[in-house]
């Protein structure tokens, strides 16, 4: 029967993002719902019980959740082209890859939400972290075009997408990215520039600066 591939998910999500650049990379078409995360589906608290979080990719009924093992479903599903992750055989840099990817998910989303969420004293110690952090991932890329190496992979798929919420985070984390990590900032623009998947899929980073404006608003904080 006809292959059915649904993806629940959040525009401004850096998370869904990720999917979504996946999903693109293997040219792959699906079917996008977005979630009101305030109002959320039965579908999405069904297909993810354990966190009721997108994204959520459903394949054939299947609920697959949590965004880097999405990815490295997508890239074992759909293996006929633009491999994401390092070769099967290639285990130590498999095991590199993930070592990044857990620590974007540890660090970076935490550390940049504090940003735009505090003052004071906890605001000074997450910028200093998530400059940190930047200075960290550009170490990791050195003089590589992507962290793939020459070709666009699994670590790349999982960082670019917080390229997006960089307007916010340079205004309300008073962060000078081009001064702090001037390569990275450069990778990314490599990838907006040459990986149709990123600059079809990541939104424009004034759309999110406001949406960051609107939590803020809601949160109480401005
Ligand atoms: N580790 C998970 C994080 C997903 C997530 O935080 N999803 C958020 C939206 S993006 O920030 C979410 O669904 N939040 C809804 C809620 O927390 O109620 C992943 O990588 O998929």
């Amino acid at each position: 029967e006809a292959e059915e591939l649904i993806l629940l998910d959040f525009w401004a999500s850096m998370y869904g993002m990720r999917v979504r650049i996946a999903l693109a990379e293997k040219g792959i078409p699906y079917e996008y719902r977005e979630e009101d995360l305030r109002n959320k589906t039965q579908l999405l608290l069904s297909m993810n019980p354990v966190y009721k979080r997108i994204p959520v990719l459903i394949h054939n009924g299947k609920p697959i959740c949590e965004s880097s093992i999405i990815v490295e479903y997508i890239d074992q599903v759909w293996n006929h082209k633009s491999p994401l992750f390092p070769p099967s055989g290639d285990a130590y840099a498999r095991a590199r890859a993930r070592f990044w990817a857990d620590f974007i998910d540890n660090k970076l989303y935490q550390t940049g939400r504090k940003l735009y969420t505090t003052k004071g004293e906890e605001h000074e110690a997450s910028r200093n972290e998530f400059i940190e952090c930047l200075k960290l991932l550009q170490g990791e890329l050195g003089d590589k075009p992507y962290f793939g190496g020459e070709s666009f992979g699994y670590l790349d798929v999982s960082l670019i997408p917080f390229y997006s919420w960089f307007q916010a985070y340079e205004t309300y984390g008073s962060i000078d990215f081009e001064h702090e990590c001037p390569e990275l900032i450069a990778w990314a623009k490599r990838c907006i520039r040459e990986k149709e998947s990123v600059s079809n899929t990541l939104p424009d980073l004034p759309k999110v600066f406001a949406f960051v404006q609107h939590l803020r608003k809601r949160f109480g904080i401005d």
